[in-house]
C-alpha cells in the first residue's frame, strides 16, 4: 500500500489521504502520525473503500511520519466503531477516539517516574508542606497528579523532592499483571446455578455470538454463575470484559473476583492515574489483561482476544451516556459481541423491558435463577399508606417503620432506609418573603447540604454557602428547608434512636474506593445499625444481617412521569428490597407511598413481577414506545436564548413529513436552562420500519447553524429533561 486513508480525530476534517513512505509497514487499523499544516496529528488507517473523501492526486500527498508501536485496531472493532457512529448519528472520529483510551500508551511502554513520600520526618516544616504530607500519605503518582490530590502547586512538591521528603520511583508501564486462575476457588453450585453455568461455559467454548439474559432474583448468585463463564474464558486464554454501571460497585466486585480467581481484575475507568491508564490500555491491546472491569468507557477498547462480555446490573440507566457520543453501553455491548463472535451475558434481577422483550421473542436466550441461594427467602413486602399512617409533624418516617427500626436495633439486626435524594433538603425558601434558592445556570432548585453547609446545584455543580439572611428581603434566620434528602432522614433516625450507629451512603460521602471499602467492612463487621442511602445502596451489596428495608418515598420516581418512570420505580424498589433477608434471617420491606393503588406499587406489594411487565408492555405498545416503536430526540442549545429558539424553530420548520414518523416540538426543554445554555427539544416517535438515523441526518444536514448553537441527536433517549 503506498497510499493510506486516515481517520483523524477532528470531526470537521473527517478523512485525509497520505502517502506511505518506503519501508513503513501499515495496514488498516494502524495508528500513525501524520503532518497537518505545521502540526503533527494522530490518525488511524481506515479501510479506504469504507470512508469516502475528496480525491487528491498522488503527487499532492504528504508522507506519513511514523507508525506508532501498537497493534492495529482489529477489524471487528473498526466495524463496531462504524456501526456506533452510524446508529447514534455521531462523528466517526468521536467514536474511534474512545478506542484509543490513553494517548501516552500509543507511544509505547517503557518507564515513567512517579513520586511518593520518603517517610522522612523533617524537624521544621511549613504548614503547606505539612498539609501536603498528610494528603499524600500512601499515594504514589506523577507530580502533577500529586499536586491535584494535595491541592498544592507543583512547585511546592518539587521543593519537597529537593528536601528529601518525596522520592522518585521508576514505574515499568509494561510490567505484567498477576495471573488470574480459573480454578482458584470454584464454588459448589446449586442445581439451577450449575445448569446456567453450563450454558455459559459451552457458549464460551463455542466461540460464537450468543446473547443471554441472566434473569435471576436478587441474591440468586448471578455473579457466581457468570464467573463460571469467566473461568471458561480464562482457561481458553481469552479476555473478558465485565461492565458495571458505576465505579461505586467495583470495590465490591473486586473483592469477590479476588476470592474466586486469586487476583484482582484489571480496572478501567475515568479516574485512573495516567500510568495506570497507560499500563491497562497496553495490557488490553496485548492480551495480557485477562479480565477487565470497567464502566462504559471500557467497551470500545481494542481487546486482543475477547472471549466473553458481561453486563452486570444490565437494567441500570447509567449505561446510557448522555453527553458526547450518546450511546447505550448495554446495547453496544451486544453489538460488539456480534462483531467479535463471542457470547454476551446481560445480568439483572429486574431486566429492562427492552431486554425482556428480546428474550420473549427469542433473540436473547433467557436463563432463569428463580430462587435465592442457600434457601434464603425473598423478603415480605408491605405498603405504608402515608395518607393514613402519617409521620409526626416535621418527620418523614411513619410510626410503623419507626417501630420496625427500633425492633431491629434491639435484636442487633441491620436496617436500610432508601431515599433517592442527596443532601438535606431539595428546596430552601424564605419564610418571610417566599424567595426560593435557584441555580443561576440551570432550571433547578439549589439543594441544601448540611454536612458541607452549602446550597448546591446537582446539575452544574454551582455552590454557595448557606447565607445567614434571605438574599431578597434580608430577614435573618428565616430560611426553611422543604422536603427530605438522605441527610435529613439520617438526622431523624439519630433523633428517634439516639444510640443507633447510622451510616449515610451517597455519592457525597462514598466518593473514593477507600471510603466504599470502609463502608462495606463496617457494614459486614456489624459496626452499622442503620444505613441511609440513595440509589448507590440499592444494588450489588450483600449484608447477611440486614433484615429491614424502608423505602422512604416510593412516589418520588413517578414524578415527572417520563416514559420509563414506572419501570425505573419498579427496578429501584425491587432492587433495594432485594438487599433484605439475604442471610439466614428473613427480610421485611416497608414501602411508604401516597399512591398505594398505582399499578407499579401494587405489583411490588404483591411481588407480581409478571403482571407489572405485562401491563407496562401493553402501555408501551399503545404509545408506540420502545421496544415497539422508536424514539429519538434533537436537543438544540445556545448560551443565547433567542439563538437557541431560532435554531430550534428552523429545524422544526423543515420537519420531514413521513407516514411512519411523528415529530413533536420544538418546545423549551423541561430543563430549559442547563449549565448556562438555553435548551429546546424535538422528539421523534417512529415506527420500527422507519430509518430514523437516515431521516435525522438528512434533515439536520439542511442547516448551517451559528457557532454558538449546539445540535445534539439522542437516539433511544433515556433522559427527557
Ligand atoms: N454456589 C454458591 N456457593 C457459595 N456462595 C454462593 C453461591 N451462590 C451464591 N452465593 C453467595 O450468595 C450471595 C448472593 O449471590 P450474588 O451476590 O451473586 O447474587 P446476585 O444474584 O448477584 O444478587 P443481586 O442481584 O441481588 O446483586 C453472595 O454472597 C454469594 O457469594
Ligand atoms: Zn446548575
Amino acid at each position: 500500500m503506498n497510499r493510506a486513508r486516515l481517520l483523524v480525530f477532528n470531526a470537521a476534517l473527517g478523512a485525509l489521504d497520505y502517502r506511505v513512505p518506503e519501508g513503513m509497514a501499515i495496514e488498516p487499523g494502524s495508528v500513525v502520525v501524520a503532518p497537518l499544516g505545521p502540526r503533527q496529528i494522530v490518525g488511524v488507517v481506515w479501510d479506504a473503500e469504507r470512508l469516502p473523501t475528496k480525491d487528491v492526486p498522488d503527487s499532492k500527498l504528504r508522507p506519513l511520519l511514523e507508525a506508532l508501536p501498537v497493534p492495529p485496531l482489529p477489524a471487528p472493532l473498526r466495524r463496531l466503531i462504524e456501526w456506533a457512529a452510524d446508529y447514534y448519528v455521531a462523528p466517526l472520529s468521536s467514536v474511534a477516539r474512545m478506542a484509543l483510551g490513553s494517548s501516552a500508551a500509543l507511544r509505547g511502554g517503557g518507564t515513567t517516574t512517579e513520586y511518593r513520600l520518603t517517610g522522612e520526618e523533617p524537624k521544621r516544616i511549613t504548614p503547606q508542606r505539612a498539609a501536603a504530607m498528610d494528603a499524600l500519605h500512601g499515594e504514589q503518582a506523577t507530580i502533577r497528579e500529586l499536586a491535584e490530590i494535595a491541592s498544592v502547586s507543583e512547585g511546592v512538591l518539587r521543593g519537597m523532592v529537593g528536601a528529601g521528603l518525596l522520592e522518585p520511583v521508576v514505574v515499568d508501564i509494561d510490567r505484567p499483571y498477576p495471573r488470574a486462575r480459573a480454578d482458584f476457588a470454584a464454588p459448589t453450585l446449586s442445581e439451577d446455578q450449575q445448569a446456567a453455568a453450563d450454558m455459559f461455559v459451552a457458549a464460551v467454548e463455542a466461540k460464537k455470538f450468543a446473547p443471554f439474559l441472566l434473569d435471576g432474583v436478587t441474591g440468586s448468585g448471578k455473579t457466581e454463575v457468570y464467573f463460571e463463564g469467566v473461568a471458561a474464558a480464562l482457561a481458553e486464554g481469552r479476555q473478558v470484559l465485565v461492565l458495571l454501571p458505576e465505579i461505586a460497585l467495583t470495590e465490591n466486585f473486586l473483592r469477590r473476583f479476588e476470592a474466586r480467581f486469586g487476583v484482582s481484575p484489571v480496572l478501567w475507568h475515568s479516574s485512573l492515574k495516567a500510568s495506570e491508564r497507560r499500563r491497562a490500555w497496553r495490557a488490553i491491546v496485548s492480551g495480557d489483561a485477562q479480565v477487565v472491569v470497567g464502566a462504559r468507557s471500557a467497551l470500545f477498547m481494542p481487546y486482543a482476544r475477547l472471549g466473553l462480555i458481561v453486563v452486570d446490573e444490565a437494567h441500570e440507566t447509567s449505561f446510557k451516556q448522555d453527553d458526547g457520543v450518546r450511546y447505550n453501553a448495554r446495547d453496544v455491548a451486544v453489538i460488539r459481541a456480534r462483531f467479535e463472535g463471542v457470547p454476551v451475558i446481560l445480568a439483572s434481577a429486574t431486566p429492562a423491558l427492552e431486554s425482556m422483550h428480546l428474550a420473549d421473542t427469542g433473540v436473547y436466550q433467557r436463563i432463569v435463577l428463580p430462587d435465592r441461594f442457600g434457601g434464603a427467602k425473598l423478603p415480605d413486602i408491605s405498603i405504608v399508606d402515608l395518607r393514613e399512617e402519617q409521620p409526626e409533624r416535621g418527620r418523614w418516617l411513619a410510626p410503623r417503620l419507626v417501630e420496625e427500626l427500633k425492633a431491629r436495633l434491639e435484636r442487633g439486626e441491620q436496617s436500610l432506609l432508601f431515599l433517592n435524594r442527596r443532601g438535606y433538603a431539595p428546596l430552601t425558601l424564605c419564610r418571610h418573603c417566599g424567595y426560593r434558592f435557584q441555580c443561576p445556570n440551570c432550571t433547578a432548585w439549589l439543594v441544601e447540604h448540611r454536612l458541607s453547609r452549602r446550597l448546591a446545584c446537582h446539575h452544574c455543580g454551582h455552590e454557595v454557602p448557606v447565607p445567614a439572611a434571605c438574599p431578597e428581603c434580608a430577614t435573618p434566620d428565616c430560611l426553611v428547608a422543604c422536603g427530605p434528602g438522605v441527610e435529613r432522614i439520617a438526622d431523624e433516625v439519630a433523633e428517634i434512636m439516639p444510640g443507633a450507629r447510622v451510616a449515610l451512603v451517597t455519592s457525597d460521602t462514598l466518593n473514593s474506593p477507600e471510603k466504599i471499602g470502609e463502608f462495606v467492612a463496617a457494614a459486614e463487621g456489624k459496626l452499622i445499625d442503620v444505613i441511609v442511602g440513595t440509589q448507590l445502596v440499592t444494588k450489588g451489596y450483600h449484608f447477611p444481617d440486614l433484615t429491614l428495608v424502608g423505602v422512604v418515598d416510593a412516589d418520588l420516581g413517578l414524578e415527572g412521569g417520563d416514559l420509563r418512570a414506572a419501570e425505573r420505580t419498579y427496578q429501584q424498589v425491587a432492587q433495594v428490597a432485594g438487599r433484605a433477608g439475604r442471610g439466614e434471617k428473613p427480610g421485611e420491606v416497608l414501602i411508604q407511598t401516597r399512591h398505594p393503588t398505582a399499578a407499579v406499587i401494587d405489583a411490588l406489594a404483591k411481588g407480581d413481577r409478571d403482571a407489572f411487565y405485562a401491563a407496562e408492555t401493553e402501555a408501551r405498545r399503545d404509545a408506540g414506545a420502545p421496544p415497539f416503536g422508536r424514539w429519538a430526540a434533537i436537543i438544540v442549545s445556545s448560551e443565547d436564548e433567542a439563538e437557541a429558539r431560532d435554531a430550534a424553530r428552523a429545524i422544526g420548520g423543515k420537519a420531514p413529513n413521513l407516514p411512519d414518523v411523528l415529530i413533536l416540538g420544538p418546545a423549551p426543554a423541561p430543563m430549559s436552562l442547563l449549565r448556562g445554555r438555553y435548551r429546546y427539544r424535538l422528539l421523534i416517535n417512529a415506527r420500527r420500519s422507519a430509518e430514523v438515523q437516515k431521516i435525522v441526518r438528512e434533515w439536520l444536514g439542511l442547516f448551517d447553524f451559528p457557532q454558538g448553537v449546539r445540535v445534539n441527536v439522542d437516539i433511544d433517549p433515556y433522559s427527557f429533561v
